[in-house]
């Protein structure tokens, strides 16, 4: 699982551009979806040999701010969740009351801290360091987040000082034997729309009384059930199992265990309550599933006793809000009566063979050229873009690759042509589909480099590992 770090310190001090700094590899899914508020919260960040969920906490340590109480709250629970503190200071101010006010919290919360000064562009080192000791929170590490300086300083002790956030090589061997064909299914949603209820449902009143582990709050409970013959492990976010130990829906409720959830799956369940149609939490959510790239099935549960006219207007909410996530299939179900829900699990099943969906190069060319001839790419610097074939370079989520000439000058709007003229033609249904351009002059030398770069690879690997736990 994810280690998970988390960002302190007064406002104005550069978490926000840090964080930026830090999680901004993963845009590419959610950068083409208008409309989509992205989470800049929580986030994947990822550094040359490490990987980790960042959250910023905000204005955590203000008095009387605008954030609202759920927020605040999130912020406190995110330093309960972190492994590590990054907390940030302006090296430009030197040390003010709030910092050591700070220091003396973080002392007390018992996780590693380690303290980044940052703003020091103009600073000679030592001297930047100097003030700070005295916040007793040892060897300070002096970074530039606008410059990108002491970026890998930083990264080099993190990785000294949290050893899990290294990407683990791994062999070959090992990550063939992982297509044991089990659906990993996560179950997703904010507080009370359903989830335990849902869960309760999907696996039989009888299992749930059977089973407890212990835990700490932030880990997802992984359980395997088979339903007519297909075997899924169903990544419980709600907490069903401890309902009797954790008895605070804070407790239960946590958007880094959302992530975790996300990240292990293969297919994330996205529960909605009808009651209420889409609010800004289910957004939030819905910007992290669709930055994983996982597939999704929506279940807008609550249905029962709605007029005609409430479920008109739900059903226009849904599309109205999470455009992005039109590629998902809609259910209306009643959790508490089980209307609807056989249907789910027969979606999540078609979400996962359209993800993981094997499909030869030659298939993906051939529908290539039939778009391409039902529709003319457009003209660049007076020469046609030019594209020669497709090739499937990753899974969960579909990676088409196109190459061929000027492909990177490819507009936005032929893109999405392309990945709906795709989606269309192999029936893919539940699952984004990325498409990214090469160029190469010699496609034969092209064709042999590796499907998948070494770090995708190792990626892969983990996430697959996550999931067998
Ligand atoms: N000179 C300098 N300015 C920086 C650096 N990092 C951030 N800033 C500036 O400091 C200001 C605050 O940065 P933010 O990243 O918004 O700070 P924050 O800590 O997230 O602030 P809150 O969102 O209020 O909690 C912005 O004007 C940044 O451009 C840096 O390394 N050097
Ligand atoms: N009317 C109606 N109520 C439901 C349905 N499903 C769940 N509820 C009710 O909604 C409330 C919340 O349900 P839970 O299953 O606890 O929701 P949850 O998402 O697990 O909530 P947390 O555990 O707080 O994250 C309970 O009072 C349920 O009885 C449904 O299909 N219809």
């Amino acid at each position: 699982m994810k280690p998970v770090i988390a960002l302190v310190g007064r406002p104005n001090v550069g978490k926000s551009t840090l964080f930026n700094r830090l999680t901004k590899t993963r845009n590419a899914l959610v950068a083409d979806h208008a409309g989509l508020t992205r989470d800049r919260i929580y986030g994947n960040a990822r550094h040359d040999e490490a990987e980790f969920i960042l959250i910023d906490t905000g204005g955590l340590t203000v008095q009387g701010d605008d954030m609202s109480d759920l927020m605040r709250k999130q912020a406190e629970l995110a330093i309960v969740e972190a492994d590590l503190i990054l907390f940030v200071v302006d090296g430009k101010t030197g040390v003010v009351p709030a910092d050591e006010l700070i220091a003396k919290q973080l002392r007390n919360v018992g996780k590693p801290v380690l303290l980044v000064i940052n703003k020091t562009e103009s600073e000679q080192k030592e001297l930047a360091a100097a003030d700070f000791y005295r916040l007793g929170l040892g060897e300070p590490e002096v970074i530039s987040a606008t410059q990108g300086r002491g970026i890998s300083n930083l990264m080099n002790t993190l990785m000294r000082d949290l050893p899990a956030i290294r990407i683990v090589e791994t062999d070959e061997e090992e990550a063939e034997e992982d297509t044991s064909g089990d659906i990993c299914l996560a179950v997703v949603g904010r507080p009370n729309v359903g989830k335990s209820t849902l869960v309760n449902r999907l696996l039989g009143e009888d299992r749930v009384v059977a089973f407890d582990e212990p835990g700490t709050t932030r880990d997802s409970i992984y359980i395997p059930f088979e339903k007519d013959g297909t075997n899924y492990i169903l990544i419980d976010t709600a907490g069903v199992r401890r309902r009797s130990k954790v008895s605070e829906a804070l407790e239960k409720f946590s958007i880094v265990k959302t992530l975790q959830a996300i990240e292990a799956a293969n297919v994330v369940l996205l529960v909605l309550d009808a009651h209420q149609g889409v609010v800004d939490q289910d957004l939030h959510l819905a910007g992290l599933i669709i930055e994983s790239g996982r597939a999704v099935v929506i279940a807008v549960n609550k249905w029962d006793g709605l007029e005609k006219q409430e479920r008109e207007w739900v059903a226009t909410n849904i599309e109205r809000r999470l455009p992005f996530l039109s590629f998902a299939k809609t259910h209306f179900i009643s959790a508490l009566h089980g209307s609807g829900v056989g249907l789910l699990l027969k979606s999540v099943k078609r979400a996962y063979g359209s993800a993981l969906a094997k499909i030869p190069t030659p298939q993906l060319t051939r529908v290539l050229e039939e778009a391409v001839a039902d529709h003319q790419p457009p003209l660049v610097n007076g020469r046609r873009i030019k594209y020669r074939y497709a090739h499937l370079g990753g899974k969960n989520p579909p990676r088409i690759i196109i190459h061929g000439n000027q492909t990177e000058a490819t507009p936005n709007s032929y893109r999405r042509y392309l990945e709906n003229y795709f989606r269309t033609a192999l029936k893919l249904q539940g699952t984004p589909v990325m498409i990214e351009f090469k160029t190469s002059d010699n496609p034969f030398r092209e064709r042999k480099k590796p499907a998948e770069s070494p770090q995708e690879k190792r990626k892969r690997i983990i996430t697959s590992r996550a999931k067998k736990r």
